[in-house]
């Protein structure tokens, strides 16, 4: 499989590990998809409107898929948990956002790549240190460790 992928992924709502331990599996069944590895689950503060803490995580893929292709997988893969989009950065049984693909830069209507909050967010930084530390973001130019250590990391902690 070709191409290298950083997927960051979160729940807040209903059974959040069990949604997030099956989101993996089927992303693992899905075609074209290898999960190469996967991070610890963090319990993170919710940035935005008032809302309980999110579990969080994050996971490498291999995959044989064009970006488009993927976000299509990811998205019939949330619509499966029942995701309902309310509000912006409100509450969600499952949000999974693509963060990294290569070293592609990608700006469509659709998708962005890499995905365009993922630096400021210590809920995507912390447990993507953990499984990624070297890889260099191709618009800042720097690594995940080194984004990591430039945001606030008191909000996140292992579940
Ligand atoms: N890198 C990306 N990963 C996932 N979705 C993306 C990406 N870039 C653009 N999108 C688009 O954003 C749409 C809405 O995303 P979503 O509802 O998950 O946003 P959000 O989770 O509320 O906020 P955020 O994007 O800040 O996490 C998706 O349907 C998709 O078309
Ligand atoms: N801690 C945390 N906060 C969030 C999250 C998330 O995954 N974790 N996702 C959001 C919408 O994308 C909005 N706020």
């Amino acid at each position: 499989m070709a191409n290298r992928v950083a997927i960051g992924l979160g729940s807040n709502l209903g059974n959040s590990r069990e949604i997030l331990e099956k989101s993996i599996g089927e992303l693992g069944r899905a075609r074209g998809i290898l999960v190469e590895k996967i991070s610890r689950y963090y319990r993170t503060v919710a940035i935005g409107p008032p809302q309980p803490d999110y579990l969080n995580a994050c996971v490498i893929l291999r995959v044989d898929l064009t970006p488009l292709e993927l976000l299509d997988a990811l998205l019939a893969i949330e619509r499966k948990f029942g995701r309902v989009r309310l509000e912006r950065w409100g509450p969600r049984t499952l949000d999974l956002d693509l963060l990294l693909y290569d070293d592609f830069v990608l700006e469509t209507a659709e998708l962005e790549i890499p995905h365009p909050r993922f630096r400021e967010r210590a809920f995507v930084l912390v447990p993507l240190a953990e499984i990624a530390p070297d890889w260099r973001d191709p618009v800042s130019k720097q690594t995940i460790r080194e984004l990591r250590e430039s945001v606030d990391c008191s909000g996140v902690s292992v579940w």
